[in-house]
């Protein structure tokens, strides 16, 4: 289990699948240097940023599911401690985003559910929602994305929304981490803070 979290009583965390740009995203907002990587797993433990005023931290949660030499094992515990994580923090926490690769979800989630497994992306979405947490999808690498509208309105599908994915701003959030294109994200977070009238936070995105 984790247990580097300052205290704080509102958090914005950050959770998805390994290599996807969770701590490219998390740069982005903070302008805070991370470490980022082409080889997967490259987060091992929380990132907490809380160097702000306000009683808030956002944090860059450790990716999982498949890393190239990461045993299955190892992968599992990490996927568990993000979950427990989660749960014992549901309380604080403000919106889950979740990151995904805009280029290879749809694919990675139907070879998942052809198998017969709950992709880590819908059960992620599901997973928030279920412990009270608004998750908003952030559906980064938007820049190596052709057919954008098709692939929006596929992922609203599997995440059981219905198309078209314009409908969802709240939730679904096609950004470019690396390019600095964040704002719809941005955006969909910021309603959240509002709705859980914290207005107080809306400077921080
Ligand atoms: N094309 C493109 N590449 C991106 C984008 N955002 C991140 N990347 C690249 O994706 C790779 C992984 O980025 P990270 O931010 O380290 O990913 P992560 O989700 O934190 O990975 P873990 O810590 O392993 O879970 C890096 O090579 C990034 O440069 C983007 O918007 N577009
Ligand atoms: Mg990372």
């Amino acid at each position: 289990m984790f247990d580097s979290r300052p205290d704080r009583s509102a958090e914005v965390v950050l959770v998805g699948r390994s290599n996807v740009g969770k701590s490219t995203l998390m740069r982005e907002l903070t302008g805070h240097t991370v470490s980022t990587g082409s080889k997967p797993g490259v987060t091992r433990s929380p990132n907490h940023y809380d160097w702000v005023a306000e009683d808030f931290v956002l944090t860059d949660l450790p990716g999982f599911g498949f890393m190239e030499g990461v045993p299955e094992e190892r992968r599992e515990a990490i996927k568990t401690d993000v979950v427990r994580y989660v749960e014992n923090y549901a309380e604080s926490i403000l919106a889950g985003v979740v990151v995904v690769d805009g280029k290879s979800a749809i694919d990675i989630i139907d070879r998942h559910s052809e198998r017969g497994e709950i992709p880590h992306d819908v059960e992620l979405f599901h997973f928030l929602r279920d412990v009270g947490i608004p998750p908003v999808v952030a559906v980064n690498k938007m820049d190596k994305v052709d057919d954008r509208d098709d692939r929006l309105d596929a992922l609203c599908d599997r995440l059981g929304l219905v198309p078209p994915w314009q409908q969802w701003d709240e939730t679904i959030a096609p950004i470019s981490a690396k390019r600095g294109q964040i704002t719809p994200l941005t955006d969909a977070v910021r309603h959240h803070l509002h709705e859980a009238k914290r207005d107080d936070l809306l400077g921080f995105f």
